[in-house]
């Protein structure tokens, strides 16, 4: 089964070359969200792929990360939390500044997002140089969570985004 979804997704994410600049193939997931069977396929394998796990907080990151982050969270009855682009969350926050595939960007969480001592999943769309998701297992253990797993849709492996994560659990349902 996670081969024939592996496949599912390979054909339902779009390659868009040189956007939002020339040189970079963007995997475009529109596709993805729009066939209901392998957008249900994907929450359900990475919910069933933690569920041994105790989960209380799934984290999403903004903004292709809250499309599946939020499923996954209700899926494994978990608390949802999102790491949100600078400016946008409105009570006290940590930040992180980063480098990923086209540019630079600061993301924030709020203080008192995660329990103390909770055990947390980060959820996103696309690892890719992996400078955000370094950038949000950095904040969840600032404040004060356990980070045991980190799923993505798809892992690009060219870019080397695994080896800035290598002190975490890392899933990825497709790499390419
Ligand atoms: O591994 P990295 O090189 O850090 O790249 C991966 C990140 O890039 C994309 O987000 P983007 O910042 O483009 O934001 P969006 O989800 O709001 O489109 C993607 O959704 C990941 O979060
Ligand atoms: N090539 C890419 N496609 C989609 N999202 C990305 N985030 C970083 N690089 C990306």
């Amino acid at each position: 089964m996670p081969q024939d979804l592996d496949r599912l997704i390979a054909k339902s994410v779009r390659d868009v070359p040189d956007f939002p600049e020339p040189g970079v193939v963007f995997k475009d997931i529109t596709p993805l969200l729009a066939d209901s069977e392998v957008f249900g396929a994907v929450v359900a394998a990475v919910a069933d792929h933690h569920r041994g796990a105790t989960v209380d907080h799934v984290v999403g990151l903004e903004a292709r990360g809250f499309i599946f982050a939020a499923p996954i969270a209700l899926a494994l009855g978990a608390a949802f939390v999102p790491v949100r682009k600078s400016g946008k969350l409105p009570s006290d926050t940590l930040s992180a500044t980063y480098d990923l595939e086209y540019g630079t960007a600061t993301v924030e969480m709020h203080t008192d997002a995660i329990a103390p001592g909770g055990r947390v999943l980060i959820v996103d769309d696309v690892l890719a140089t992996g400078g955000t998701g370094r950038a949000a297992v950095d904040l969840v253990r600032r404040a004060g969570g356990t980070v045991v797993g980190f799923s993505v849709l798809m892992e690009l492996a060219f870019l080397q985004g695994r080896e800035k994560l290598a002190d975490v659990e890392l899933h990825a349902l497709s790499v390419v």
